[in-house]
């Protein structure tokens, strides 16, 4: 877990000062025990139900993290060739992953099908053809689930909300039934089950239960058209505390959920990403500047906003605290804000911090589309990831270095 001992904060006991003094920073740290933590706390809100809990390997993929939910039992919810090869190389059984996505291509499809994924969550018609046309090449059968647009308002942020009629992400509720129909007629294809998935970020699971009591109806329509479907998959979306937000209570969303799901020969499978990871992590980074103007002062850190871009992508709000709490100094306004040359490279606005140059800082709830969404803009080196496990910290990712940065293009330069 993550708190202070002795003024100092630490990541399962281990404070970040002596993180930083080994690994370096900027840091992303994980608590193996707060992923575990989270892990279990969906494991036992849904115990009666038995579901799969497919980890959205987009929040966070490194391969030690996945390593360390395959241990648990999960399963996986991949995007892309990138996140299977992944889930496959941190040990997790192909039949447990979920492939979810609006644009696989054909080599991706390849992939799944050669690896035996569970199944396909198809985002349209002529995904479906592709990947029969795809599967008979193979001599395979694909399993398919189609992902249907439930048309509900997941009440987030517009550019984290997938559920409605006007956005890129499944199949209209209204063309549903027609489409499984379709589907059936595939050759090469099994049809398994159903999908959806409405946003990220929820705080209120209304619109969750919303959309699963439309797929409910869609189920019922589609068994009197002789398709009998094995599973329902729920997606992610359930919210955290990045402030004060009131992150919904799983236990109440799964009575919920098993209320609707009592009577029904039905599996049930889950996709959460955040909920499982952001609160598990911090970006270490240290106070490379204080910049002090008349109007406004900067705290210019080493980390930036390749490293962590939620604040400048969606102005998200992250918690940023001092490692180490200084008594007496006197807390000063400032922006925090990286080295790119961007005016959006900011992690946090007006924030009263007591600090002094040479600090350092945790941006907290970064471990979820943190170090996955950070890129080398700037010709920056992604930032080193250190997990905590029973108090010892292990590097499970090391700081690029220039090399390595350079090297693909270098190796390509005319002579
Ligand atoms: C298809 C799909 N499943 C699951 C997730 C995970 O969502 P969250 O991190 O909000 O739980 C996402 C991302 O929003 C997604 O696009
Ligand atoms: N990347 C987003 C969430 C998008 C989820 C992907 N479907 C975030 O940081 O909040």
């Amino acid at each position: 877990m993550i708190d202070y001992q002795n003024h100092t904060l630490a990541v399962d006991g281990v404070p970040l000062t002596q993180i930083a003094d080994t690994f370096g920073t900027p840091c992303y740290v994980y608590s193996a025990a707060a992923l575990t933590g989270a892990f279990e706390a969906y494991r036992s809100a849904f115990a009666g139900l038995d579901p799969l809990i497919c980890f959205a390997v987009k929040a966070n993929s490194n391969l030690s993290i996945l390593q360390h939910f395959a241990r648990l039992g999960a399963g996986f919810d991949i995007v892309s060739g990138g996140e299977l090869a992944r889930v496959l190389a941190a040990g997790s059984p192909a039949d447990k992953v979920v492939f979810s996505g609006v644009g696989k291509s054909e080599a991706e499809m390849e992939m799944a099908l050669q690896a035996g994924i569970h199944c396909f969550n198809v985002e349209s018609v002529n995904e479906l053809a592709r990947l029969n046309a795809v599967a008979g090449r193979l001599g395979k059968r694909a399993p398919v689930s189609l992902r249907v647009n439930p048309d509900v308002d997941a009440k987030t942020h517009p550019y984290i909300s997938t559920g409605l009629k006007d956005n890129k992400f499944g199949i209209a509720f209204d063309e549903a039934r027609a489409v499984y129909k379709a589907a059936a007629s595939l050759e090469h294809l099994d049809i398994v089950g159903i999908d959806c998935h409405i946003g990220s970020q929820l705080t209120d699971v209304s619109p969750l239960v919303d959309a699963l009591d439309r797929l409910l109806v869609l189920i019922d329509q589609l068994a009197e058209d002789g398709i009998v479907l094995e599973h329902v998959d729920i997606g992610g979306g359930l919210g955290i505390r990045y402030t004060d937000e009131t992150p919904p209570d799983i236990a109440a969303y799964a009575a919920r959920v098993a209320e609707r799901l009592a009577g029904r020969q039905l599996k049930l499978v889950m996709e959460p990403g955040r909920s499982l990871v952001g609160n598990a992590g911090v970006l270490l980074t240290r106070v490379e500047y204080l910049k002090l103007g008349q109007d406004k002062h900067f705290a210019i850190v080493d980390a930036a906003m390749n490293d962590l871009m939620r604040p400048s992508l969606y102005d998200a709000y992250h918690g940023i605290v001092p490692v180490t709490q200084k008594d007496g100094l006197a807390a000063l306004t400032v922006d925090v804000v990286g080295p790119i040359c961007e005016s959006s490279d900011f992690l946090g606005k007006n924030r009263a911090l007591a600090i002094e140059q040479g600090d350092l800082l945790a941006v907290l709830s970064a471990g979820a589309y943190g170090s996955t969404m950070s890129s080398n803009y700037n010709t920056r080196a992604r930032a080193a990831e250190v997990l905590v496990e029973d108090g010892q910290p292990r590097l499970i990712r090391r700081r690029e270095t220039l090399d390595e940065l350079l090297a693909n293009e270098r190796e390509l330069l005319k002579d």
